[in-house]
């Protein structure tokens, strides 16, 4: 966490909520005073005394202005560098839907700034708080204090006692409203066939007895609350007034001035609420230790894989041999062997998980085959292991950004107007260029493109890229026949490797591709 946060800032945060937490105390110590200068009757010491409390209050308000603006100053710190540390992290590459990724850099860091961020320093103003009322009220007079706190503490755990009766009569309503909906949501989807079976009289017996029992439990709750506030009304409110009392006493047989005992009797709340707060902050706290722990496992992702270098690669040939994969312990993929040669159109078909998406995988090196080898083999006879940046990638869902035409083909790197111009040209994406232009926003997920024009968008990318290996996973499976057919044309026409699993191929195209494949039974069985 310390990464997030700079020193000073921390430092003088701390000092600050120091500072911040004497107003309270103050605030109590100031109001016996009031009592103090009304039983000195001194005139110059009221005029003295007023001046020192305005001037102090006043420091007191500043200084709590400049502590939450320092603490702003820690969240914004916080909120930046974890953001950002965040976004070239191994998180960002964590398996499991993107909706809990996004949840996790919303809510949850929000959850960490509040629970854990904010609440570190409401801890520390509550023990300020604790331990210079309670210093003060001792300081007054110590059995006064005893008794008022006891009085305070029973006030105080009356409610949490009944709390946890009114929390289960709330579970027994809420899963009887569970029960009631359950037999409504039957009643209603069925009441037709309910009718055909004259079994109207049961269903009428069932439902008025979940009827009954949610209106039963409701009244529990209902008056489990009143009871609880009964309890509670009975404690501080009725009660509140006998350590009062014994106070007026004390004041009364001389035994302590009016100011201590109202410097006793305001103490006394304020340390059972600073209790109270430590004890609500700590819970607090640890609440967001799973979230903090998540945090501090994040890894920040390897030199490698965050360098700006522009990979091309020249080979001659692409081999897989002896080839087995399995998830887990079930194989997938048995013994399978391709060699796909510079400028090969390779067609992969078979039924519906089959392991076509795996055998690119595979070739991508995304995942590793359990036995065999998969080796790219340079121009000069060099076998390396094909890496995933090597290869241009067409699926089904286009990878499309919400931002101009250009950075959807640049990703942001330096591209000469020229450069784009003749990839776009290539992809068949001249149209759209002329028709939007290149610094044309592009709506999220491309919703104002057509589903042509985001494919021809990620060919061209791949084309300005060099990436001259496509890997095309029914790429263009959700598009209009005349469409696929076109993308087709240009893809197989061009002089780039393709290796493309399609179960839509018309006839006429099949015959473009160097060599056709089949996956069926974990066998890669070419088709003559
Ligand atoms: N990450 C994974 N972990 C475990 N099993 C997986 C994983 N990915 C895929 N599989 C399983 O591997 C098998 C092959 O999946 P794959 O996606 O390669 O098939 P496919 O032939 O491409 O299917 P489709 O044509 O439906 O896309 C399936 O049974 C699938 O459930």
């Amino acid at each position: 966490m310390k990464k997030y946060f700079d020193n000073k800032s921390i430092i003088l945060c701390f000092l600050l909520t120091l500072i911040v937490g004497l107003a309270t105390p103050f605030n109590t110590w100031s109001y016996s005073q009031i009592f103090a200068m009304v039983e000195a009757g001194d005139k110059r010491r009221v005029v003295l005394e007023v001046c020192l409390i305005v001037l102090i209050i006043f420091l007191l308000t500043v200084a709590r202005y400049f502590y939450e603006r320092t603490l702003n100053r820690n969240i914004y710190l916080f909120n930046k560098n974890v953001r950002s540390d965040l976004l070239s992290s191994d998180f960002v590459k964590q398996q499991g839907p993107v909706s809990d990724k996004l949840s996790f850099v919303t809510n949850d860091l929000e959850l960490v700034e509040n629970n854990y961020v904010k609440e570190v320093f409401n801890l520390i103003t509550s023990i300020v708080n604790l331990l210079l009322c309670l210093a003060m009220a001792i300081n007054a007079n110590f059995i006064l204090t005893l008794v008022f706190m006891l009085f305070s503490v029973i006030s105080a755990i009356a409610p949490k006692i009944m709390a946890k009766r009114v929390m289960e009569s709330s579970k027994a309503w809420s899963a009887s409203v569970g029960k009631y909906t359950g037999f409504m949501s039957d009643y209603l989807k069925h009441i037709d066939l309910i009718l055909d079976y004259n079994a109207m009289p049961f269903f009428l017996l069932k439902g008025k007895k979940a009827i009954t029992e949610t209106a039963e439990a409701k009244q529990k709750r209902e008056n489990t609350i009143a009871m609880s506030n009964l309890l509670a009304g009975i404690l501080a409110y009725t009660l509140s007034f006998l350590p009062i009392g014994i106070g007026i006493l004390f004041v009364l047989d001389k035994r302590l001035p009016l100011s201590s005992f109202i410097m006793v009797q305001y103490s006394s709340s304020w340390i059972v609420n600073s209790i109270l707060a430590i004890n609500r902050s700590m819970t607090t706290i640890n609440s967001a230790k799973p979230l903090l722990t998540k945090l501090t496992n994040i890894k920040e992702l390897p030199q490698s894989t965050l360098s700006d270098e522009m990979t091309t690669i020249d080979f001659k040939d692409l081999q897989l041999n002896g080839v087995t994969f399995g998830y887990q312990d079930k194989t997938i993929i048995q013994n399978a062997s391709l060699t796909v040669n510079r400028g090969d159109k390779i067609l992969l078909t078979g039924r519906s998980g089959q392991g076509k998406s795996t055998l690119l995988r595979l070739m991508a090196n995304i995942i590793q085959p359990n036995k065999g080898t998969v080796e790219l083999v340079e121009p000069n006879g060099k076998a390396v292991s094909p890496q995933p940046d090597y290869f241009g990638e067409v699926n089904q869902d286009s990878n499309i950004f919400h931002d101009t035409l250009r950075f959807n083909l640049t990703l942001g790197r330096d591209f000469s107007d020229q450069e784009i111009e003749h990839a776009i040209q290539e992809a068949g994406l001249t149209p759209l260029m002329q028709k939007i232009g290149l610094d044309a926003v592009i709506q999220e997920d491309g919703t104002n493109l057509s589903g042509g024009e985001k494919k021809r968008i990620e060919i061209a990318r791949a084309l300005l890229y060099n990436r001259n290996f496509l890997l095309i996973d029914e790429g263009t499976a959700s598009l209009d026949p005349q469409t696929a057919h076109e993308i087709h044309e240009m893809i197989l026409s061009s002089n780039l490797t393709v290796v493309e699993i399609d179960h839509h191929i018309p006839e006429d195209l099949q015959s473009k591709f160097t060599h056709a494949y089949k996956l069926e039974d974990k066998q890669l069985i070419p088709i003559s």
